[in-house]
């Protein structure tokens, strides 16, 4: 058993009650991406479950979501082994409620619940009047997302309401004690239902970022961080016809026990956007899976650069010249969910720019192939895309075959005691393919800078600045922000700023954090122009890196892994559930934050222990021979 799950133990046990005196609590986590790749959040619960189920038990914990056919593949359909839960699904099922139940086939393997909103959609207009004659919250008809939510909360809050009645009747005054967390507006509707039937449970609410504040960021005309006190949020809301969505996630928020956020800089924006301070901060974390050698993460880069250079080849292919030097080619990317200005790609492309105008300036052999990798709707491939990878395939196979028939006529000249001659080797044939092949890989026009076509991409704002690099003024905006975090992990240096939950959070816990190879962008207190120089100032000292110092860089940046493991930040997803179950089950969970309860103190962490240090200007893999650090 773990140290978590024994301190939960040790706390139910401490007292006597109506509820089971020597089990962990039963964990429901509830979220609209269990089994549903979206965005973030869907990467936040698929990388703690291992964790997860490690500390509260494969029994005490189930994941719950949305069912979608596709999901099929993702969930082992199965019995249940718990008494309480196969006596629920037996209810709900008889009384016609659809749902999936199994093993989510992700590491960890939690169990699974996925309701199906399809099989209920003909009670929309029934559910939505009662959440109006309940709450006040009325939805418009036509509001897809919206419907959504509230079918899914009243099926979540059906099966809570007939697993609490289950447990009571089979386990009576042995019942064990129930905690849900709901993550974001779109589960937050059974969290308010559940709320309001008083059911006996546990409840927690994260928002991973508030509704007005991403309507509000994406307005041109507002100044977000300066009006964050003063906006008159019912007015905003209203304004941008997501009043009734503004108000699930602020009745889920304070419907909930506990309210939790995923960074400082999302929780100062509820406070003043959802009007609730919160409780626990519960920082994304990683699966981090360690590397067993330290070369080992450096290989996986030289692999991974290979394939990227064989992409570049095919789509580039017709000006790959004497000038362009793969060896002295780097890569750089964003990606993400697509948000041109929350995920700060028009600084990227503006700094691109002028990175681009340095690196001429000063004369550097360095190419900088830069990627924006972000899901848009497409219609289909770009044929000129395409083409460029079948041309360079072909030279390919022909340079191989020829290959195969030289090394033959070569091997079979040196049997006969004779030195091959070069003019001799290739015939006529193989000349002849070889000039078609040079042929076909000569083109007049430029590359296309995209890789499929959309489906508008006069509107699209990411060519748009490719076309004009117009320089925006906006303030970025991002509660948390994975993809830098992920990059840290995998040894990738990356650039995030001081308006990311990520970035803040490395500016807290590191002391420098840009001898890590994280550069945190000033964006909070700096004009764009500022942060633009700063970004483009970054991009370029890194062009100017010789492969060692790259190398290195990564070692460094690789040793962050552990302040973003799940290991150590599950602790305040603990901590939060300890406080909710406080708040219902007083005598079972005695209150975390009191002094005589040394119980319930986080665990000493990466996450909560002194700042990493600045680091010498030389380290030790600087003494390490060049062969032993591996390919680049
Ligand atoms: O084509 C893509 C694009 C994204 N991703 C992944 O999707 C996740 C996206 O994460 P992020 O950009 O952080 O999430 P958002 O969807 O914007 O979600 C919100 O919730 C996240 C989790 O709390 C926070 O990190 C964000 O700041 C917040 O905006 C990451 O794991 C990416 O690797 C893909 O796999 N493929």
């Amino acid at each position: 058993m773990s140290g978590t799950s024994d301190l939960l133990l040790r706390a139910a046990s401490q007292l006597e009650g109506d509820v089971s005196t020597n089990e962990v609590p039963m964990t429901f986590e509830v979220a609209w991406e269990v089994c549903n790749k979206v965005g973030g959040i869907h990467t936040v619960i698929k990388t703690k479950v291992p964790q997860t189920v490690a500390e509260v038990g494969e029994r005490n914990y189930v994941c719950v979501g949305p069912f979608f056919p596709q999901a099929r593949t993702d969930v082992e359909e199965l019995e249940p082994k718990s008494e309480v839960l196969a006596a629920t699904l037996d209810a709900v099922r008889s009384q016609g409620l659809q749902l999936v139940y199994g093993r989510w086939l992700i590491e960890g393997a939690p169990q699974v619940l996925l309701v199906d909103i399809e099989a209920s959609r003909h009670r929309i207009d029934e559910w939505k009047k009662d959440l109006w004659e309940q709450t006040g919250i009325g939805c418009p008809w036509d509001d897809k997302e919206s419907n959504n939510a509230i079918i899914f909360g009243y099926l979540v809050a059906w099966f809570m309401g007939e697993y609490l009645h289950q447990s009571e009747v089979l386990r009576g005054s042995h019942q064990q004690c129930v905690v849900a967390h709901f993550h974001e507006w779109l589960a937050g509707v059974g969290l308010i239902l559940c709320r309001i039937r008083k059911f006996r449970l546990a409840t927690i609410f994260t928002t991973h970022a508030t509704l007005l504040g991403r309507y509000l960021c994406a307005d041109p005309k507002c100044d977000f961080y300066n009006n964050l006190p003063y906006f008159d949020v019912d007015k905003e809301a209203g304004d941008r016809q997501i009043y009734h969505r503004y108000c699930i996630e602020r009745g889920s928020c304070h419907s909930a026990h506990i309210f939790t956020t995923v960074s400082k800089i999302t929780a100062y924006e509820a406070r003043h956007l959802l009007k609730r301070e919160a409780e626990v901060i519960t920082p994304n974390g990683l699966n981090v899976v360690k590397f067993s050698a330290l070369h080992e993460f450096q290989n996986l880069h030289a692999k991974s650069k290979a394939k990227i250079h064989q992409f570049v080849k095919g789509h580039f292919y017709g000006h790959i010249t004497d000038e362009w030097d793969l060896d002295k080619t780097l890569y750089f990317f964003t990606a993400g969910r697509y948000e041109f200005v929350n995920k700060g790609c028009d600084l990227y492309l503006e700094s691109l720019a002028r990175l681009n105008h340095m690196l001429r300036q000063t004369g550097s052999d360095v190419t900088v192939v830069a990627f924006v990798i972000m899901p848009a709707k497409t219609a289909n491939f770009n044929v000129e895309a395409l083409r460029g990878q079948a041309v360079v395939k072909n030279l390919t196979d022909t340079v191989k075959t020829i290959q195969g028939k030289v090394g033959a006529k070569m091997l079979e000249q040196v049997m006969r005691g004779e030195l091959p001659q070069s003019g001799e080797l290739l015939d006529q044939t193989d000349v002849l393919k070889l000039k078609r092949g040079l042929l076909g890989a000569q083109r007049d026009s430029l590359p296309p800078v995209i890789t499929h076509n959309l489906e508008d991409d006069s509107k699209d704002e990411v060519l748009g600045c490719i076309r004009r690099f117009v320089r925006h003024g906006k303030r970025r905006r991002e509660p948390w922000g994975y993809t830098p975090a992920e990059c840290t992990v995998l040894g990738v240096p990356s650039v995030t700023s001081d308006l990311s939950g990520f970035g803040l959070f490395l500016r807290e816990h590191v002391e420098d954090p840009s001898q890590y190879g994280i550069y945190v962008i000033d964006r909070r207190f700096k004009a764009p122009e500022e942060s633009i120089q700063q970004l483009t100032e970054h991009m370029f000292d890194f062009c100017c890196l010789n492969r060692r110092q790259r190398i290195n860089l990564r070692n460094r940046t690789e040793r962050l892994s552990d302040l973003l493991g799940w290991s150590t930040l599950q602790d305040y997803y603990y901590m939060a559930r300890v406080k909710a179950l406080h708040r219902v089950f007083p005598h079972q969970y005695p209150d975390p934050d009191a002094k005589s309860n040394t119980n319930f103190k986080l665990r000493a962490s990466a996450a909560n222990s002194p700042k990493l240090p600045r680091l010498e200007p030389r380290l030790e893999e600087d003494q390490v021979p060049m062969d032993q650090l591996s390919l680049e």
